[in-house]
């Protein structure tokens, strides 16, 4: 087992689905607040789901363009260990989000292409961690989430000063490849695990991981 590859299972929404990611090996679960999302968590549901993770798994909440009155009630509600950025924050807001909340922030870049890269560098200098994903398609209701990878060999060999995570149609079936050409040591899925929009498969979560850290 490569010992120094981490997953995050994000999207969670059951008892069940924590408790397999947990099980699984997770290093991170992710809990979605983003109302056009399937995965979309009210707050004391997401507390309830929260609470009983273990320590050594990180929490983190995913949001899309908060303000602070929802980013205040969120983390009010909800013990969390990251804050993740997935819409448009500029590299100011993730600033004024890290002092206000006192918490890491892993801040989402969108590749298509060769020049959404420069981006990667300037979040690079005021993030904790990266994730970088796909572009949602034109016409896409959410900005993540939409099981579709980015060309792969855009980033290899390229790296980043701060750990980041690799996004975007990531499955059991081609979680190796992705390592093998980006170098990524972190790695981040939701639809690739689920049985339905928002309903995780306890056993793909198992292969996933299996796959992520056996490569
Ligand atoms: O999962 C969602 O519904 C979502 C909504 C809004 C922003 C991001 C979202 N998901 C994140 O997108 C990436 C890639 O997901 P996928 O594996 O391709 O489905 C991942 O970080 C999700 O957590």
């Amino acid at each position: 087992m490569a010992k120094d590859i981490r997953v995050k299972i994000c999207g969670l929404t059951s008892a069940r689905d924590v408790s397999a990611a947990v099980a699984a090996g997770a290093a991170y679960v992710g809990f979605v607040f983003f109302e056009k999302s399937p995965r979309n968590l009210g707050l004391e549901q997401a507390a309830a789901l929260a609470l009983p993770v273990p320590p050594g798994v990180a929490k983190v909440a995913l949001t899309v363009d908060a303000d602070d009155a929802a980013l205040d009630a969120l983390t009010a509600a909800v013990p969390l260990d990251f804050l993740q950025l997935h819409g448009h924050e500029t590299p100011e807001r993730v600033r004024e989000v890290k002092a206000r909340y006192g918490l890491p922030v892993i801040k989402a870049i969108g590749v298509a292409e060769a020049d959404d890269l420069a981006q990667i560098e300037i979040y690079a200098r005021v993030a904790d961690q990266l994730l970088i994903d796909a572009k949602p398609p034109k016409g896409a209701t959410r900005p993540g989430g939409n099981a579709l990878a980015f060309d792969w060999t855009l980033i290899a060999g390229r790296r980043w000063t701060l750990p980041w995570l690799l996004a975007g149609g990531l499955v059991p079936e081609n979680v190796a490849e992705a390592i093998k050409l980006t170098g990524a040591r972190q790695l981040d899925v939701s639809s690739g695990v689920e049985s339905a929009p928002g309903i995780k498969d306890p056993a793909l979560i198992r292969a996933f991981i299996e796959a992520a850290t056996c490569s």
